[in-house]
C-alpha cells in the first residue's frame, strides 16, 4: 500500500515554492458595505504543481489569484507575496511589470481581439518582448503548434469554437515563456468533452514546459482530472488544503465533502441507500458502512477475506472508483452481515488494512458506529 502522498513528499524535497502567499487579506470598501473577499489566506505552490483552488461563486478565488501578480494588492500590511523568491510588494512599477510577464493568465471568456487574426492575437502579447519581427513570427508559429492550431493562424476568433479560442488564449498566455500559468475558470464555458481536451493540454504543457499551473474552478471534476494539490475556499478563507489524494480520501471540511460528492456521488447515494429495505431493517450483526480505499488496497480481495476469515458477508449497495494521479480511490456503501462479534472483528480487520471504515447504521448494540 502506498502511503498517501508518499510519492509527492519525496518530490517535495526537490521542489521549491514558486508562489508563497502569507496573511493575505483583501477588503473591498464600498459606500454602503465592506466585502472581506480574502480572509487571512496563506498558501504555497511548488514549482511544477498543478494547484487547484476550488470554491463556489463569490468565495474569493479570483481575488486571491489576482494577488499573485498584484493585479489586486492585499489591503493589510502584514501580507507577503513572493513569486520565484521575489517579494513583489517591494518592487517598483517597472520591476513589477517585468515580473508579471513571468505569469500568464487565461480566462473563462478568452478575451481575444475579434478584429485580429489568431496569429496577430498571439503576436500582440510579444509586442514588448524585444524580439524582431521575424523572431516574433517564428515564436507565434511555435506557440500555435504547441496548442494544435497551426492551421488556424489566418482565421479570426469568431471563426473558432470555444475550445479553439481557449487554445489561442493559452498560446497568448505562454508567449513570453512564463513559469506560471493562472487559469481562472478557463473551462467553465466549455462542454465536458472540450473541457477535458483543454485540461489534457494544460497537463501536457505542465510536463513539457515544467509550467506551474494555478487552476481556479468551481468544478471538482477539473481538479480531479489534472491537479496534484488542491485548496478549498469558502467565504474568503481556505477551509482545506493538501495533496489531491489526501483531500479526496480524507476530506475534513464539510464543503470539501460536498465538492467531492459532485464527482463520487457517495453522500447523495447514501440518501437513496438508506431507504432500501435491507438498511431499514438491519438485524443483530448487520451494519451499513462506508468503506474508503486508497491505492493498492483496492486490489486486495478484502471482501472475500471478510467471508473467509469471519464468515461476514458483504452486500455492496453503491460503489465508486476514481483514478487520481494514477492511484485508485474507491468508496463503497456496504451492508455487512454476520455474528455480531465477527462483524465487529471484520470492521477492525478492514481498519488494520488501511480501509477508512465509517459505520453509518447498526442493527444491534454490540456493533456501534465507529467503535
Ligand atoms: N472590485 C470589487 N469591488 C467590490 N467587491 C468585489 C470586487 N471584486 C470582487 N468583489 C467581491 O468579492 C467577493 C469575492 O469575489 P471573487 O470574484 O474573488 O470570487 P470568486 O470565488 O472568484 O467567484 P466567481 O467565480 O463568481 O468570480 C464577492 O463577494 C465579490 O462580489
Amino acid at each position: 500500500m502506498k502511503a498517501i502522498g508518499e510519492g509527492k513528499e519525496i518530490d517535495f524535497l526537490a521542489y521549491e515554492p514558486i508562489i508563497e502567499l502569507k496573511h493575505i487579506n483583501v477588503t473591498f470598501k464600498e459606500t454602503d458595505r465592506e466585502v472581506h473577499a480574502v480572509d487571512n489566506v496563506s498558501l504555497s505552490v511548488d514549482k511544477g504543481d498543478i494547484f487547484g483552488i476550488v470554491g463556489y461563486s463569490g468565495a474569493g478565488k479570483s481575488t486571491l489569484v489576482r494577488v499573485i501578480n498584484l493585479l489586486q494588492r492585499p489591503t493589510t500590511p502584514e501580507a507577503v507575496v513572493k513569486v520565484n523568491g521575489n517579494e513583489l510588494l517591494t518592487l517598483s512599477a517597472r520591476e513589477l511589470r517585468e515580473k508579471r510577464r513571468n505569469i500568464g493568465m487565461i480566462f473563462q471568456h478568452f478575451n481575444l481581439m475579434n478584429s485580429l487574426t489568431i496569429a496577430d492575437n498571439v503576436n500582440f502579447a510579444l509586442r514588448k518582448s524585444g524580439l524582431s519581427k521575424v523572431e516574433r513570427t517564428k515564436r507565434v508559429a511555435e506557440l500555435l503548434e504547441l496548442v494544435g492550431l497551426s492551421d488556424k493562424q489566418h482565421d479570426y476568433p469568431t471563426q473558432l469554437s470555444g475550445g479553439q479560442k481557449q487554445r489561442v488564449g493559452i498560446a497568448r498566455a505562454l508567449a513570453n515563456r512564463p513559469d506560471i500559468l493562472i487559469s481562472d475558470e478557463a473551462t467553465s464555458a466549455l462542454d465536458p468533452k472540450t473541457t477535458e481536451s483543454i485540461l489534457d493540454l494544460l497537463a501536457d504543457l505542465n510536463r513539457k514546459l515544467n509550467l506551474t499551473i494555478v487552476l481556479i474552478t468551481h468544478e471538482m471534476d477539473a481538479v480531479k482530472h489534472i491537479c496534484n494539490r488542491v485548496a478549498v475556499m469558502d467565504n474568503g478563507a481556505l477551509v482545506e488544503e493538501g495533496e489531491l489524494l489526501q483531500v479526496f480520501s480524507q476530506p475534513r471540511a464539510e464543503l470539501t465533502k460536498d465538492f467531492i460528492d459532485t464527482t463520487t456521488h457517495i453522500e447523495s447515494s447514501l440518501a437513496v441507500v438508506e431507504k432500501q429495505e435491507i438498511v431499514q431493517n438491519l438485524k443483530a450483526g448487520e451494519v451499513l458502512v462506508k468503506l474508503g480505499y486508497v491505492g493498492e488496497t483496492t486490489d486486495q480481495p478484502l471482501i472475500t477475506s471478510l467471508y473467509d476469515q469471519f464468515q461476514v458477508s458483504a452486500n455492496i449497495l453503491f460503489g465508486s472508483l476514481e483514478i487520481l494521479q494514477g492511484t485508485p480511490v474507491g468508496n463503497l456503501l456496504v451492508v455487512l452481515s454476520g455474528e455480531p462479534k465477527k462483524t465487529q472483528q471484520a470492521l477492525v480487520f478492514m481498519q488494520d488494512h488501511e480501509v477508512a471504515v465509517t459505520v453509518l447504521k447498526s442493527g444491534d448494540k454490540e456493533v456501534k458506529p465507529n467503535d
